[in-house]
């Protein structure tokens, strides 16, 4: 990795701990039936937890076919199907805390973890909707922890016609923050991991998904 993981400036628990949603969580409606819900700091001691996953999960490659080359994917991935048992239980008490608070508004549980690590600037999620299964044509819901170093998620509403019509809405996560997208968002608006050129250590963030939905 490039850059030592810089553990947060407020994050001193050694302990994982997944805090309160109700009460903190805030809202916010995008265009076209989308919003985001954001929970700064949601996991207490999210740098250790960071540093466990980092050497917990069996993080690999892939490569994929863009236009007549075979290219590396710019981040490494895992992914736990709803059959894998999760690999930290900071993680288990994350999604049956998730599973509580948006239970009725969902109308199923998270059933899906992913897992990206961006090892440093380099690494990155190109524009894209979550738009595999479900999330094609119905409302659903992504919920996405991040853990090390922060790093810009963007959103922006899908071009039409190839035409972007507003600049992009930026948030930093990292250090335990999670954001949750949801509504219209997977399918209506793209987000993207930008690279960055800023030296920056390296992130995880996991996903949590419905089933049928990536
Ligand atoms: O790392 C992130 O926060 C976003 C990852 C993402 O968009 C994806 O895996 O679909
Ligand atoms: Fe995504």
């Amino acid at each position: 990795m490039a850059a030592p993981s810089q553990a947060s400036l407020f994050d001193f628990d050694d302990v994982p701990t997944v805090r309160p949603l109700a009460g903190v969580i805030r809202r916010t409606e995008l265009a076209g039936g989308a919003w985001v819900d954001i929970r700064p700091g949601w996991v207490g001691g999210s740098d250790a937890l960071f540093e466990e996953l980092a050497l917990a999960v069996p993080w690999h490659g892939e490569r994929r076919q863009m236009y007549d080359r075979e290219v590396a994917v710019p981040r490494l991935l895992c992914f736990y199907d709803e059959s894998a048992s999760l690999p930290n239980p900071a993680l288990v008490a994350a999604k049956a805390m998730l599973d509580d608070y948006y239970r009725e508004e969902l109308g199923e549980p998270f059933s899906t973890a992913g897992m990206c690590l961006y090892r440093d600037g380099n690494d990155s999620v190109a524009w894209h909707g979550d738009t595999i299964g479900r999330s094609k044509t119905e409302d659903t819901m992504v919920a996405i922890l991040s853990l090390g170093a922060p790093r810009s998620l963007l959103l922006r509403q899908r071009p039409i016609d190839g035409t972007i019509t507003a600049p992009p809405v930026k948030y930093g996560l990292g250090h335990g923050d999670l954001i949750v997208m949801g509504g219209s968002c997977l399918r209506t608006w793209e987000h993207a991991i930008p690279k960055t050129s800023r030296p920056v250590g390296p992130r995880i963030s996991v996903q949590f998904r419905p089933r049928g939905v990536r």
